[in-house]
């Protein structure tokens, strides 16, 4: 089993590129916590640094992106919690109560999150969501948890549900309000939260609050900040960002891209933010699209592999109980060997597999079921999926801007 796990890593690597694998065993690990529900905590790995890919990207400045948007002159890395689905109706899954069972990293942890509590503190005075679901409530749990922000300095809107303004409320003691002007009035950054297809609306609600100095932070798969602008009909610094659920146990792989209004000091901002539920890699916009395929949808990947491995044990006649622990406790040794071990995934593979053996056995089986080329297609045409929508939206969002 731990074999297939670092089969899946080094296929999921071949989608995109060696530097691609510190994201990739991020968002493993997180999913592993998260799957185990009771070890939870918060890890900020900043050793994870990703590297920017050199990618040509335009933007309302009318310019090239490379070598002028903020991310192309800031050390990239990797730093990074989710919550309301409407169906969820108040009701949470995110997990509050962060706990660090990693002594190895404990003393570090402090230190970052005491280098996050001093950047937040003099940085964040207010933070506006737009939006109370998955995502917003992951990111307003680390920021009360590693008390960055008085929680009441957190303010929160949704469409309509009153349940969950009362949970946000009483969980984590922020101000919920229906109340535009309320919400953002001199608020520093303002965090966008909600579907894609809620967009235009809300942008249309929000866009006469939109000041030049704050920072805009869209965590919208998708939508473009060239878009948000267009709507706005403004000039504004927005930083996107394409977190994962893991989000919810301090563990996402977050991706962040600035757009060429974003002075160094915001993006450092949004970096903090994010760093307070896991990592941060910051990437160029176009970049957004792979990440959305890799870590964005990566959880359900591996969702779906323990959901066949599950599967297999109940054939070969394992009860389920015995099954889930060994899967996971195999999973997150796996991801731990990978993390730690400086050999790479093919090595750490192959000496699990002695010739002749059960492993190869196996191996064998997912080769003539070309579960390579499966996982290759897989974050493909998520990657092209995240582009499809981001075009439709642009286009929709153009007529809006031509018509208005
Ligand atoms: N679920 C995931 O794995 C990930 C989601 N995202 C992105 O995060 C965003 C939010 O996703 P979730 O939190 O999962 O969605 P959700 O459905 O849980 O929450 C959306 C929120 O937006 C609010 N909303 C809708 N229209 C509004 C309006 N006009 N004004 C104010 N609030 C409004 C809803 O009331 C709700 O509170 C999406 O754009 C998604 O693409 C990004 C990364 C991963
Ligand atoms: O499936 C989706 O469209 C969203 C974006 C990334 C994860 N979930």
């Amino acid at each position: 089993m731990q074999l297939f796990c670092l089969f899946i890593m080094e296929k999921l690597n071949k989608g995109g590129t060696t530097e691609a694998r510190p994201f990739v065993l991020y968002w493993m690990r997180g999913l592993f916590v998260f799957h185990k529900g009771s070890f939870v905590k918060i890890v900020v790995f900043k050793r994870n640094y990703l590297r920017l890919i050199g990618a040509e990207v335009r933007d309302s400045c009318g310019s090239s992106g490379t070598g002028e948007t903020p991310q192309a002159f800031t050390p990239r890395r990797l730093t990074a919690r989710p919550a309301e689905s409407e169906h969820l109706e108040g009701k949470s899954t995110t997990t509050h109560y962060l706990v660090n069972s990693n002594k190895v990293c404990e003393s570090s942890l402090h230190k970052m999150a005491e280098n996050s509590k001093e950047k937040g503190a003099g940085i964040m005075k207010k933070i506006a969501f737009i939006g109370a679901g998955s995502m917003a409530e992951a990111i307003i749990s680390g920021l009360v948890t590693q008390q960055v922000i008085e929680p009441e300095n957190i303010f929160v809107t949704n469409k309509s549900n009153d349940d969950r303004f009362v949970y946000l409320k009483d969980q984590y003691g922020v101000t919920a309000t229906r109340s535009l002007q309320l919400l953002v009035k001199d608020a520093d950054l303002v965090v966008l939260a909600v579907k894609p297809k809620d967009i235009l609306e809300t942008m249309q609600s929000i866009k006469e609050y939109i000041r030049e100095e704050m920072l805009f932070i869209s965590v919208v798969a998708g939508v473009h900040t060239t878009s948000l602008e267009g709507i706005a009909n403004k000039r504004f610094s927005i930083v996107r960002a394409m977190p994962n659920t893991s989000a919810a146990v301090g563990k996402s792989a977050t991706a962040l891209a600035a757009n060429c209004h974003t002075k160094d000091s915001q993006l450092q901002t949004a970096i903090t933010l994010f760093e307070t539920v896991g990592t941060v890699a910051v990437v160029e916009e176009t970049q957004l699209d792979a990440v959305t395929g890799l870590s964005g949808s990566g959880p359900a990947y591996i969702y779906y592999l323990v959901e066949a491995l599950e599967k297999s044990a109940e054939k070969i006649g394992l009860d389920s109980e015995t099954a889930k622990q060994l899967i996971l406790q195999t999973l997150m040794g796996a991801a731990d060997m990978l993390q730690k071990s400086p050999k790479t995934p093919a090595v750490l593979r192959k000496e699990v597999t002695s010739p002749g053996g059960t492993t190869e056995a196996g191996l064998k089986a997912l080769q003539a079921h070309q579960v390579e080329d499966a996982f290759i297609a897989c974050v493909q045409e998520a990657t092209e999926q995240s582009k499809r929508m981001g075009n439709q939206i642009s286009k929709e969002l153009a007529k809006y801007v031509v018509s208005q």
